[in-house]
């Protein structure tokens, strides 16, 4: 198949649709600090209803909807959060949530579906509250679809039994729900069911379903009350939004139902990629859009190398670990980007 370049850093690369640049073109918008940005305020709505939360708000990142829903649950100094150790807001947020919140992170075991141990959950939380040796545990935080562990999807029945679990001990549940659009196609459960459980949400429209910028972020009133003084705090203020906002409503309209293409994309290469003799890809790990490929420990030709001789081809790559790649699929991906990729493996391989 002819040299092209197929960029599968990530579900974040894709870039805004003809449908959304004109949506942002003629977007209604207005000053979303002095007053509501009309557009931001419909996706805002829209969003609340898809997650079944009282109410929303628009974040410039996934990493500023997390950090502000940590720091709203978590509101004192010497708070603690449970959390997955192989947890995005634990390994790519710079620790935010301590440099910033002054919170302190209390890692779990992420096992290799993603979930925590709900045993290993509960001995984490700080009890007796108070205890002079203790910081107050507040927050239970997951992430569904769990990147790190290859995109694999939390079972609703699990996010439930850790709702019951944060109940009982008075703590909050947020979700990391970055790919929860992936998480729900792939389980075929609405996204309400889903975080049913969860106190706050935080949804990105820039991964996935293609939106150029934004996550929003989903809870109570009250909770969002305080996330909107916690983003103009973190300078999340921002004006006229309905220019993005736009082409987030654009993408939670068009490309939402095109996420399945990308799991059955996922499979196909994944299955290709284990038929190579010296690769291997755990496929049954393969749930969503994203693929991770052990290459051979051969000390001279690393994923680092792997991923420049990739490049060269016109693959674009990203190293998870030292002989580990990660490829993650979106939908401007083609079938025959994808036996592209396969032939440049093949090759490689
Ligand atoms: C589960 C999860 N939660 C939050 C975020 C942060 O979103 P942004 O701050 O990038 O909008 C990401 C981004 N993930 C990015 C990627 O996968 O390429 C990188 C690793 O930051 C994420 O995967």
């Amino acid at each position: 198949s002819t040299r092209r370049t197929v960029d599968l850093r990530s579900d974040t690369v894709t870039k805004p649709t003809e449908s959304m640049r004109s949506a942002m073109a003629n977007a209604e918008v207005d000053d979303d600090v002095l007053g509501n940005d009309p557009t931001a305020v419909r996706l805002e709505k829209e969003v609340a209803e898809i997650a079944g939360k009282e109410a929303a708000m628009f974040v410039p990142s996934g990493t500023m909807g997390n950090l502000i829903s940590v720091l709203v649950h978590c509101d004192e100094r010497g708070s603690e959060v449970i959390l997955g150790d192989d947890s995005h807001i634990h390994i790519y947020e710079n620790g935010g949530v301590s440099s910033l919140g002054g919170v302190h992170p209390r890692t779990v075991k992420n096992e290799e579906d993603g979930t925590m141990e709900i045993s290993s959950i509960e001995a984490a939380v700080r009890i007796p509250k108070g205890d002079l040796h203790h910081p107050v545990t507040k927050l239970i935080c997951l992430e569904n679809t769990q990147a790190n562990c290859g995109g694999r999807c939390l079972p609703v029945e699990y996010i439930d039994k850790v709702g019951e679990l944060a109940k009982k001990h008075d703590l909050k549940l947020h979700i990391d729900g970055a790919r929860i659009f992936n998480a729900s196609v792939a389980l075929g459960v609405p996204v309400k069911r889903i975080v049913q459980a969860a106190d706050s949400v935080s949804i990105c429209l820039s991964k996935g379903i293609g939106a150029p910028v934004g996550s929003v972020i989903v809870g109570s009133k009250s909770f969002i009350t305080k996330a909107r003084w916690l983003r103009k705090t973190l300078g999340g203020g921002m004006r006229q939004i309905g220019v993005l906002c736009a082409a987030a409503l654009v993408a939670l309209h068009e490309n939402v139902a095109k996420l399945d293409d990308d799991h059955k994309k996922a499979k196909i290469l994944a299955e290709g990629l284990n038929r190579i003799e010296r690769v291997r890809v755990n496929v049954t790990a393969v749930e969503t859009n994203i693929i991770y490929i052990d290459i051979p420990e051969d000390p001279k030709f690393g994923a680092e190398d792997a991923c420049k001789s990739l490049e060269a081809l016109g693959v674009l790559v990203i190293p998870q670990a030292k002989f580990r790649i990660r490829i993650v699929l979106h939908h401007q991906i083609s079938d025959s980007d994808v036996e592209y990729v396969l032939s440049c493996f093949e090759k490689m391989f």
